[in-house]
């Protein structure tokens, strides 16, 4: 159904409600040619507007079940100076907008002034000399304060002359500062520096810029682009020549010729950097070489505190796993990979429990908050995140080579899940002579960061590779499954602790919301799935599970679903304000007036804001999202319409997400394809470069 838009000129009465995102609830006065609405309610990402402001507008009438009749805002530009304003719209605007002006002061500008305030404010400042109370001091305030937001709006209407939207043309402000409109009308690519706004967006400002698609702005842009993609879709340090060329034209839709010349023009402005038919962006560079030669460094360099292996510290360890001891000895850095149930907990605890004995200082961490608090269940001691460990604020990592950590000895989990940047942060912030264990299952699924790390440093440094399955494996199907999948089988699911569920999955959601019940519920299972999309996807299931198990309606909307008392959440960024991170599955246990508070795992916090899009349902995840976490019984949706997302290391990843029960729903093919499928291959040169 489309819905109208009406083109409006308005008066903003109200401001209710306002978000540093520049969302906002306001009341205004509106018309157009078919009519007027005194006291409309108007919502949407807007300028920063205050009572008073004029402005032209685009809206949608929308009815939202709890508020009834609103305008949502579409576009919106606000008048440089309001217009048509009554005495009182004036004192209200000053009071609002200008900086050292009262209530009281406003009314005597307004009084003496009237309508022709904004333009003497503007043209002849000093007649307010005459209106008792503004000083020469005042009245610079006035002045400064009115040119600066003069100054804002001026440039905002320009960005959204460009095209760009009301919070595109804010963000674009925040990062170019007042050199915005400037910079992005030299190139307006360069609003792919802009947290949050990519390639496409850009192409398609440039595109009603009437810029060529062979342009060399747009050439450059674009071979930048395509490395980013490669890192963030693929984890791809770099691009081997040729690919890096088929990305640049796939996106750009320029000839083969044209896109050489690109890839030239983007390393000549040092965009880009070819390293010997590697092609990088500049700082994945750094980072791959600069890891290569923190790693050389620790394994050239001899530990420095005593440490002496006793038998009783080896105390059931079987011989592979008392070999970490060992190793450490004579090594600062010793990598422990194995599968599920192989006792890589129970050696960490073991190795913890020595160095403690010796004197030593221990830290032990792990990527994300889940596994750092799973680490420190399993080895009885207080465990935090790497970024933690760190001190990670808003200007990066506090300790690194200038500011060591002082602990002799460093223990690292889940290092499957650590891109080459992060553990480059934490390598680069080892005292001299400080140990490091890195713990982790290489067999998982690598990291969503670029690079493969711990794949490099397993073949580099001294590593022990654990093979024996102890949890009561050799009963529990799943982990023997698991191993299985690791040598290409597929699960055979024929015990009643690792069974499959064919479905189609069209309308499966709906199955899979009854099998969960079955299953005692959403919080007796976690369902994950390996995408977000579809009708096996992680959003149709969400809904559909909360409509199960948490029906109503109303709640606080974020995006597009709604949260309610009682709904299961996930937190997908890490937010160190509230120490919630990426991962952890919390429960709502309020709602209203753009607040929802949360219980996650003890830890109860009240979101607002832009803190709620932090926020996504949690009765599914994906499997990506359910790394480090494992949970009692595991309902995981596998099928093959899922064709390219399907990996070993997926379907292993998500079996091993379950401790005891494991249902798998969708197709027994899809897990065939699965096994036989080793993950794409992933370019890193960090190997090489280590091993010089
Ligand atoms: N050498 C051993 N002899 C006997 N049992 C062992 C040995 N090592 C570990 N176990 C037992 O095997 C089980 C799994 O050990 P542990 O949790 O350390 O494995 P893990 O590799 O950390 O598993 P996960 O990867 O799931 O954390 C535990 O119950 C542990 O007590």
């Amino acid at each position: 159904m489309t819905v109208e838009v009406l083109k409006v000129r308005g008066q903003v009465n109200k401001v209710r409600f306002r978000a540093e995102s520049g969302f906002a609830i306001f009341s205004a006065s509106i018309e157009n040619e078919q009519g007027r609405d005194e006291d409309a309610t108007l919502v949407g990402s807007v300028p920063p507007l205050e009572a008073g402001d004029t402005f032209q507008a685009e809206v949608t009438l929308e009815e939202h079940k709890d508020y009834g009749y609103q305008y949502r805002v579409a576009s919106m530009i606000l008048d440089d100076t309001p217009v048509q304003l009554s005495e009182e719209g004036v004192a209200a605007y000053l009071e609002a907008r200008v900086k050292g002006v009262g209530k009281v002061l406003a009314g005597r500008i307004a009084k003496t002034f009237g309508t022709a305030t904004f333009e003497i404010i503007s043209e002849e400042p000093k007649r307010l000399l005459q209106v008792p109370g503004v000083t020469e001091s005042t009245l610079h305030k006035i002045v400064q304060s009115w040119e600066d937001a003069g100054g804002e709006r001026k440039l905002l209407a320009g960005l959204q002359g460009l095209g760009l939207s009301i919070s595109q043309a804010q963000r674009a402000l925040k990062h170019f500062g007042g050199a915005a409109l400037d910079a992005l009308r030299q190139d307006i690519y360069a609003l792919t520096e802009v947290e949050g706004i990519g390639f496409l967006t850009a192409d398609k400002l440039a595109v009603g810029l009437g810029i060529d698609d062979d342009d060399p702005r747009r050439l450059v842009a674009a071979s930048v682009y395509a490395l980013q993609q490669a890192q963030q879709t693929g984890g791809h340090t770099y691009l081997p020549k040729e690919r890096a060329l088929k990305g640049l034209s796939h996106y750009t839709r320029v000839s083969a010729a044209q896109a050489q010349l690109a890839l030239e023009s983007a390393v000549e402005l040092g965009r880009v950097v070819d390293d010997d038919g590697r092609v990088y962006l500049p700082h994945v560079l750094r980072a791959e070489k600069k890891l290569a030669s923190v790693v050389r460094t620790l394994l050239a360099t001899p530990p420095s505190d005593e440490w002496t292996v006793r038998k009783e510290d080896a105390k059931g360890l079987s011989d592979e796993q008392a070999k970490v001891l060992h190793l450490l000895q004579d090594h600062r850095l010793v990598v422990l990979t194995g599968g599920p149930g192989t006792g890589k907990s129970t050696t960490t605890r073991k190795v913890a429990d020595l160095a403690e004995k010796l004197g030593l200082d221990v830290a032990l961490c792990a990527p994300t908050g889940k596994a750092a608090r799973r680490l420190g269940e399993v080895t009885g001691r207080s465990a935090s995140t790497i970024h933690r460990l760190l001190a990670f604020g808003p200007d990066g990592f506090r300790f690194g080579h200038m500011e060591p950590l002082l602990y002799d000895l460093v223990i690292v989990d889940e290092v499957s899940m650590c891109g080459d940047a992060l553990l480059l942060a934490l390598l680069n912030a080892l005292g001299p002579g400080t140990r490091v264990l890195l713990v982790g299952d290489a067999d998982q699924l690598p990291p969503v960061d670029a690079g493969l790390p711990l794949i490099a440093l397993a073949e580099t440094a001294p590593t022990v590779r654990l093979s024996r399955v102890y949890r009561q494996a050799q009963e529990s199907p799943i982990v023997s499954a698991a191993h299985g999948l690791l040598h290409g089988q597929a699960p055979t699911f024929t015990h009643k602790d690792l069974r499959l569920v064919e479905l189609d999955p069209d309308g499966a959601a709906r199955r899979v919301a009854g099998l969960v019940r079955d299953l005692g519920g959403p919080m007796s299972v976690q369902v994950l799935s390996p995408m977000r999309k579809g009708p096996l996807g992680v959003e149709l299931l969400n809904s559909s599970l909360q409509a199960t198990f948490n029906p109503g309606s109303g709640g606080t909307r974020i995006g597009d679903f709604e949260v309610r008392a009682g709904d299961l959440v996930v937190q997908t960024k890490n937010d160190y304000q509230n120490e919630v991170f990426n991962g952890t599955l919390g429960i709502v246990l309020r709602e209203g007036g753009g607040k929802v508070q949360v219980d996650f795992e003890g830890n109860v916090v009240e979101l607002a804001g832009a803190e709620l899009w932090n926020l996504q349902l949690g009765y599914a995840l994906t499997v990506h999202r359910a790394q480090g976490s494992e949970w009692r019984t595991v309902l995981c949706a596998l099928h093959e319409s899922h064709a390219n997302m399907l990996s070993r290391n997926l379907a292993y990843t998500a079996l091993t997400r379950a401790r005891e029960n494991f249902v798998a729903v969708g197709s027994s093919r899809a897990w065939t394809i699965a096994a036989t499928r080793q993950r794409e291959v992933r370019h890193t040169y960090l190997l090489e470069r280590i091993r010089g």
